[in-house]
């Protein structure tokens, strides 16, 4: 894969963000020629300018709404990894045109410009909210997966292989749950859990990072990969976070759920499982069979143990509180909390 990389120019759109920054860190190591950030914020391209000090990263300020902006971004790249998303759910509850606009017209954008440039392979990220989406945001991922496979189906003679990545919540990630339950720990307030029993998929960014070179590295036009992952309870994750760091009994605070929050994520739906194929930590989703034969895989189930049901955070494995801990003992910002304290 590190060969793949050597000599190549790669795009990332939304590249400012902590996953564009991972995933450039990444690919400047293997000697990528040239490492394109296209993004909105001039002041974050700035701040990575300044903390990268890499002439092979150049920065692109423009929209993935905007194809003149994406097209120039792209011009001259071998890969692109789509990364640009309105990605918070309660901005695109109240403003679901937004979400279009970004996640659904700036995806189509994005997939356009690369073909017309030349691009090989173009990895859309995507979420576990796209899933049964029940919010806005996730309705809005889905269609950028049906637009990335649409590109795939209608396309068969195109020389960009377009595909589609999925995964759940990123560990730490800005605004999420477990800096919240750090900062309460610190400030002595209580820790708030929306419903004890919610379970979420538990991911680091490093996986997301693995799992998009393992798409990039696999795909076949209008694939879909979702990385295996284990999940925890929100009550589970809470004591967790406040063992660590030495509070065996917390006070906790149940504030019950939030809006367009489900219960439980779906990486894969039921009918997806049915087409997927098993890779060790990945599984591969091809774009769509035309004749799906159901009862192969109900008769052959015998040779070929499957799941007949969706992959969820339900049913994946589940971590107590000790394997939590060791899963977030892992984590470069626990790591420097463990070492500095709260
Ligand atoms: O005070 C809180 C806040 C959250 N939770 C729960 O913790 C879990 C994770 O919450 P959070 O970290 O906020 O993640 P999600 O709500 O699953 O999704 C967040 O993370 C996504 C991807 O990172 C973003 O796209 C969403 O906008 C953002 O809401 C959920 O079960 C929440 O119900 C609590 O128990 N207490």
């Amino acid at each position: 894969m590190n060969d793949r990389m050597a000599g190549r120019t790669v795009t990332i759109t939304g590249g400012t963000g902590s996953f564009g920054k991972t995933m450039a860190r990444h690919l400047l190591a293997r000697d990528a020629a040239e490492v394109h950030i296209l993004s909105r914020d001039e002041a974050k391209q700035d701040q990575m300018r300044k903390d990268f000090g890499d002439d092979r990263l150049k920065f692109y300020l423009g929209d993935v709404r905007d194809i003149d902006s994406v097209a120039a971004a792209v011009r001259g790249s071998d890969f692109v990894f789509h990364a640009a998303a309105l990605k918070q759910v309660p901005s695109c509850e109240f403003f679901p045109q937004q979400a279009v606009k970004t996640n659904v017209q700036g995806s189509h954008n994005v997939i356009e410009a690369s073909a017309a440039a030349g691009v090989r392979t173009v990895v859309c990220l995507s979420t576990d909210k796209a899933v049964y989406p029940v919010n806005a945001m996730g309705m809005s991922k889905a269609l950028m997966e049906k637009t990335a496979q649409a590109y795939a189906r209608n396309n068969p003679r195109s020389k960009t292989t377009v595909a589609i990545t999925r995964y759940g919540n990123v560990m730490y990630s800005r605004g999420s749950v477990i800096p919240l339950f750090v900062d309460q720990l610190r400030t002595g307030k209580p820790l708030t859990i929306t419903d004890p029993d919610m379970t979420r998929f538990l991911m680091s960014l490093a996986d997301s990072v693995d799992l998009v070179l393992h798409a990039f590295e696999h795909a076949e036009p209008g694939d879909l990969f979702v990385r295996k992952a284990a999940a925890s309870t929100v009550d589970v994750l809470a004591r967790a976070v406040a063992s660590l760091f030495g509070y065996d009994s917390p006070t906790v605070d149940v504030i019950g759920t939030r809006h367009g929050e489900k219960l439980h994520e779906t990486l894969l739906s039921w009918e997806e499982v049915l087409r997927s194929s098993d890779e060790g930590d990945y599984f591969r989703v091809p774009l769509d069979a035309r004749s799906l034969q159901y009862e192969k895989y109900v008769e052959e189930g015998e040779d070929k143990p499957r799941m007949l049901e969706a992959y969820n955070s339900a049913n994946t494995t589940r971590l107590d509180v000790e394997q939590t801990k060791e899963l977030l003992r892992t984590l470069p910002e626990v790591r420097l909390l463990l070492e500095r304290g709260l």
